[in-house]
């Protein structure tokens, strides 16, 4: 196991910045998350990380030592992308072993190491199936043992449930962390679901444009993005707009919300309250419903304020009251308030 971590990495192709001096740390046997749109770095990053792509400026370090002159094979990660390729005309044991084979572990430790990690993915039974015979979440648990039966001191995982459907996605989540816990490897996770990086990881990173724009825990990022482009990014997040003045930001109809920074603050849509009738709350807004959505236990409502299109969340029954359309109150609590950064 190690810590890896990256220093002032940059890569250019043509003239696209695919990183931009980016230093970030991945502690030792934590699970990162990165983020970000598409074309935003992040497979170029990990690539880096493995060795694939040799930066312009900037280092990465696996436990504390530069690997610049390390080549792929020689940095001990272990990989697993959306297109894992099995061998397909080899046993599930066969595939997991090949790596071994390549490394020279006598066949006795081979064949008991590729028992315990196919016993650690719960593919125990299935060793001399053939790829073709497994379920897609299968065959996704035996590029995890292919990866990990090396013992890597990094795992590097590049959207590897992506080609899952939503059910099995979220079960092979829980397996995904459950075996990560145990084997207790520093994970480096790329993911355009965001919902997917909040559950899996103890830190996220998100970039934008070959930039880091925000690291942390994923709970403190959630509740203070900084600004409206993290805001917006992880998670959904309804901006209000007005004039900056000494005792906080007024909107529209006079409302006077305390400790904003900039004319923009946030709000989530899980926070919004919608109301018939004038609530008591200091900040209320009046705005237009524009249309109630259900969709199981929970419900969004679509508004209108000042041009704005806004969204609350809820469960469906609180909203259950509301006409289908027309105006309405909307507030919330001032602890809601998410203040944004210039
Ligand atoms: N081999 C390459 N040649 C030229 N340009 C590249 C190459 N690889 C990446 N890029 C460019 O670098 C930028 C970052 O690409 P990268 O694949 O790292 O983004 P990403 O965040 O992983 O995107 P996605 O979520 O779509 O996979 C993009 O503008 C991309 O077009």
């Amino acid at each position: 196991m190690a810590e890896v971590r990256v220093e002032g990495l940059t890569k250019t192709y043509g003239t696209a910045r695919a990183l931009d001096a980016v230093t970030l740390a991945f502690p030792d046997g934590g699970f990162f998350g990165l983020l970000g749109p598409s074309g935003s770095g992040k497979t170029t990053l990990l690539r880096a990380i493995a060795g694939f792509v040799e930066p312009e400026a900037g280092r990465v370090l696996i436990g504390d030592a530069p690997v610049e002159n390390v080549p792929v094979e020689a940095r001990e990660i272990g990989m697993v992308f959306q297109s894992y390729a099995l061998f397909p005309n080899m046993t599930v044991a066969q595939n997991v072993a090949f790596g071994l084979e390549v490394r020279k572990v006598p066949a006795a430790e081979r064949a008991r190491r590729v028992a315990e990690v196919l016993e650690l993915v719960r593919l125990g039974p299935y060793g001399a199936r053939k790829p073709h015979e497994l379920s897609g979440g299968q065959r996704q648990r035996v590029a995890m043992a292919r990866a990990i039966v090396t013992r890597p001191r990094v795992l590097l995982l590049d959207e590897p449930l992506s080609a899952l459907d939503k059910a099995l996605r979220v079960e092979m989540q829980i397996e995904l962390k459950r075996i990560q816990r145990e084997v207790g490897i520093t994970t480096i996770f790329v993911t355009h679901d965001q919902e997917e990086a909040l559950t899996l990881s103890d830190r996220i990173g998100i970039l934008r444009d070959g930039r880091l724009v925000r690291e942390g825990p994923p709970r403190a990022v959630y509740d203070d993005p900084r600004d409206a482009f993290t805001a917006r990014f992880l998670g959904e997040a309804n901006l209000f707009s007005g004039v900056l003045e000494p005792g906080g930001l007024r909107l529209g109809d006079g409302v006077l919300v305390a400790g904003a920074r900039t004319a923009t603050v946030a709000v989530r849509p899980e926070n919004l309250r919608i109301s018939l009738t004038e609530p008591p709350a200091p900040i209320r807004l009046r705005a237009r419903l524009r249309q109630r959505i259900f969709a199981g236990a929970m419900g969004t409502c679509v508004l209108d304020w000042q041009g704005e299109t806004l969204k609350a969340v809820g469960r469906d029954r609180d909203f259950a009251d509301l006409p289908a359309e027309g105006e309405v109150w909307l507030s919330w609590d001032a602890a809601d308030t998410i203040p944004l950064e210039g």
